[in-house]
């Protein structure tokens, strides 16, 4: 592998994600130095490291949230800024975002995820608006939630909120989910369910990128980890599919 952004798989498919020579700077610090990280399909990635040390800014700029001060990324194949492929990708982020002053339904939140499969273009049809119903109902159930639905989400406790933005990822039902501390503020039942609906995400050969502290209830799905200290890829090491790690290494990630 010459480049690690262009290369493709065995099938000849670009990767999720590809980074090469990744640098962020914030304020005019750098808090992402340099990362190289590829991401294939299949792999659930655990990205690790202490607190301040770049796991947010690294699956933010992954996705192209934050801009590259320089290196290059591409999601399938494409620079952030010309993918065209959202319903393909589903984000998990840390909070859930306060829009607009408006209170939305916990429904209202977790069919936001089925916008991206939508044509901005044309009205939906009959058929496409009872399988967004369908899909916003089997998420709001895979995370125990079905009887919160009229719910207002800003109300809900942190954990319960956690979970409906993981129901808004499941809802448009991504290849790829990113999730950045799935498991922060979540109560070790839900952090247990949340292990199970990634089991399932894993075993359907989707590809999930998450952020966490600790594992904890994931550690067995975890496929690969990758930890960061001061914005750099310190080790990286690739538990099988059962969790125990077959062996790390120390240095850049390729
Ligand atoms: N919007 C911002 N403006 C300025 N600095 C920022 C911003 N966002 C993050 N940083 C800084 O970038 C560094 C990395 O932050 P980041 O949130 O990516 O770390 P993290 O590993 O995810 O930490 P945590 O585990 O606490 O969430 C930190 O020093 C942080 O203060």
């Amino acid at each position: 592998m010459t480049d690690g952004v262009r290369a493709t798989d065995r099938d000849g498919a670009p990767p999720p994600f590809a980074m090469a020579g990744g640098v962020v700077r914030r304020d005019g610090r750098e808090v992402l130095s340099g990362v190289d990280l590829r991401v294939e399909a299949g792999d659930v990635l655990a990205v690790l490291g202490p607190n301040g040390a770049g796991k947010s800014t690294l699956v933010k700029a992954l996705l192209g949230l934050v801009p590259l001060a320089a290196g290059r990324t591409e999601i399938f194949g494409e620079p952030p800024a010309r993918f065209r492929g959202w319903q393909r990708v589903g984000y998990v982020p840390q909070r859930l975002p306060m829009g607009g002053g408006v209170p939305s339904t916990v429904r209202e939140v977790v069919a936001s995820g089925r916008t991206a499969r939508r044509s901005r273009w044309l009205p939906a049809l009959v058929t496409d608006r009872a399988a967004d119903r369908a899909a916003v109902d089997r998420a709001l159930a895979a995370v125990g939630l079905a009887g919160r639905a009229r719910d207002s989400a800003h109300l809900l406790s942190g954990g319960q909120q956690q979970r409906v933005l993981i129901a808004r990822a499941l809802a448009g039902e991504p290849d790829v989910f990113v999730m950045d501390e799935p498991t922060a503020g979540v109560d070790a039942a839900s952090q247990a369910a949340l292990a199970a609906t990634l089991r399932g995400l894993a075993d359907a050969g989707r590809t999930v990128v998450l952020v966490a502290h600790e594992l904890g209830p994931l550690e067995p799905l975890i496929t690969r980890t990758v930890e960061l200290e001061h914005g750099r890829v310190a080790r990286e090491s690739a538990p099988s599919r059962t969790g125990s790690t077959t062996g790390s290494r120390t240095g850049s990630a390729a």
